[in-house]
């Protein structure tokens, strides 16, 4: 694969020819260019210089300068006519200024990168568009049969078509230690994912360890110490990930998928019925209770304080309405309220209030599809996430979510955690995000997507076989040009230059 073709995802329009410069790690410099709003000291980029120079040059040793080889068509016997002069330096210009911020949904990605002349410049509006540059810029580089590093006179111009281009990862049905996450925020780093969905907690485990309700991880993770996520685990996550210029949008999921709470706060989830008396197992949270409110007002107070992304997911999916059918008190609040047997207004009750909370910490709240589905009252920034059904039903239903106005994001097609034998990525890869029907308008509301990775079969022994790179697919149709990336040989050959990357 021609070098500049490797580069994965595919950039907007990148043009690249024969004239190639030689590179010399040890000479080589990524700069800050004079009029760059950005200069050192600025860490995130101070330290994507360091590791990026890491990335692009995995294999060298450290040894003496490589022999700088031929050009093509030279054929001076004296090798060192032959070559042109080494590309001195990557020199970089940010636009605007920033650098202790946090990525969020309306960040510029876009860069400039052109190889010319011996000398490399890349120029972004934002630290994350330089850090999208940089990684690109990595993946130009190559080396010759004798360890020479070349880069390709090239010239890029990118950006990404959808802006929240994400990944999901659950840690409750499976334990995943740190590392594991911050492996996959590299990951994703290089397939220029830019959302870390932690669906941290769920039915089995709890193990975010939370300083407000501290009996949520003690009593509800698999093991109270050497499975939970203490405050400095998950801040070391955030700052990873930033560094990356990667959101971490966290996942508490409720009314449902709550099991693993009820250990830790107990009265929290409705008590079910066997006939007349408890059963003496519970269901969802119990949304009739002042209660139950307070408990999830003081909780995401301190979630809305922990994780700075101004969106938080609150789940809603799976709701099991047998056991508030089964409890006598939840029937009687059915009456009171009007509700009659149409549970699904209750499920809205507990939602609408959980949204209310929310939103009163200053944050936006993303749902599974089922809260739109049951007509829950949110607020219009809501984004919806479509999970559910074949492409024909989830299709539909971002035909529907989108008419109704709602923001939305697709992972339907993309559940890895779902697997077949051979080469299941073409699946992934054939998805359009847009291929259903729509007017402009509506189109223009599908932020991107997420690929999920749910953890019931899944925990750090299969983790990274098997999200990559079967995620790269999802990555690039999120990042790439449609037309561009319609052709699935050109797609295995780039998919297959970047697997051999990875494994560096
Ligand atoms: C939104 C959603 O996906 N909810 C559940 N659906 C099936 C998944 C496994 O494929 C997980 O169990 C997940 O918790």
């Amino acid at each position: 694969v021609p070098p500049a073709q490797g580069v994965w995802p595919l950039p907007q329009s990148l043009s690249s020819s024969a004239e190639r410069y030689p590179l010399r790690p040890r000479e080589l410099n990524f700069l800050y260019g004079k009029g760059s709003a950005v200069q050192p000291g600025c860490t995130i980029l101070d330290t994507a210089f360091k590791r990026y120079f890491r990335i692009t040059f995995s294999g060298y040793s450290g040894g003496k300068p490589l022999t700088v080889n031929k050009k093509p068509g030279c054929v001076s016997p004296d090798r060192s006519l032959c070559d042109s002069a080494p590309l001195a330096a990557l020199v970089v210009n940010v636009q605007k200024g920033g650098c202790d911020g946090f990525p969020d949904l309306n960040s510029r990605e876009d860069y400039k990168l052109s190889i010319a002349d011996g000398l490399g410049s890349l120029s972004a509006v934002s630290v994350w568009g330089a850090l999208r540059g940089l990684e690109t810029f990595s993946q130009l580089v190559y080396q010759d049969q004798e360890g020479t590093y070349y880069i390709n006179k090239t010239d890029v111009v990118d950006f990404p078509r959808f802006p929240h281009r994400g990944l999901l990862l659950d840690t409750s049905r499976h334990y995943l230690p740190v590392r594991s996450i911050l492996e996959t925020l590299d990951a994703m780093a290089y397939n220029k994912f830019n959302v870390f969905h932690w669906h941290i907690v769920d039915d089995p485990s709890f193990p975010y360890q939370s300083p407000t309700f501290p009996n949520l991880s003690s009593k509800g993770a698999f093991h109270p110490q050497t499975h939970i996520y203490t405050m400095s685990d998950v801040k070391q996550v955030i700052e990873h990930a930033r560094l990356w210029g990667i959101r971490v949008i966290p996942e508490f999921d409720t009314p449902g998928h709550t099991q693993s709470w009820g250990k830790g706060q107990p009265g929290l989830l409705t008590a079910c019925y066997k006939g007349s008396v408890p059963s003496g197992t519970f269901g969802p949270v119990n949304p009739m209770l002042n209660t139950s409110y307070q408990f999830m007002s003081m909780l995401f107070n301190e979630i809305s304080s922990v994780f700075p992304d101004s969106y938080l997911h609150l789940g809603g999916d799976e709701v099991n309405f047998a056991c508030w059918k089964s409890n006598p008190d939840i029937q009687q609040f059915m009456k009171k309220m009007g509700f009659g047997t149409d549970y699904r207004k209750l499920e809205s009750f507990y939602i609408e209030n959980l949204v209310k909370i929310v939103t009163a910490l200053n944050k936006n709240s993303l749902v599974w599809q089922e809260v739109f589905d049951n007509a829950v009252k949110v607020p219009a920034d809501t984004v919806v996430h479509v999970w559910k059904g074949n492409k024909e039903q989830y299709s539909q239903e971002m035909s529907s979510v989108t008419a109704g106005g709602f923001k939305v994001l697709l992972s339907a097609p993309w559940y890895l955690n779902v697997i077949n034998y051979g080469q299941d990525w073409m699946e992934a890869y054939k998805v359009e995000p847009l291929g259903f029907n729509g007017t402009a308008e509506q189109k223009k509301l599908v932020m991107g997507g997420e690929a999920c990775m749910w953890g019931e079969y899944v925990d750090a022994t299969n983790l990274t076989p098997r999200l990559w790179p079967r995620a790269g697919a999802v990555g690039e149709r999120l990042w790439s040009d449609e037309a561009q990336t319609s052709n699935l040989d050109m797609a295995y050959d780039r998919l297959a230059e970047f697997r051999c990357r990875l494994l560096r």
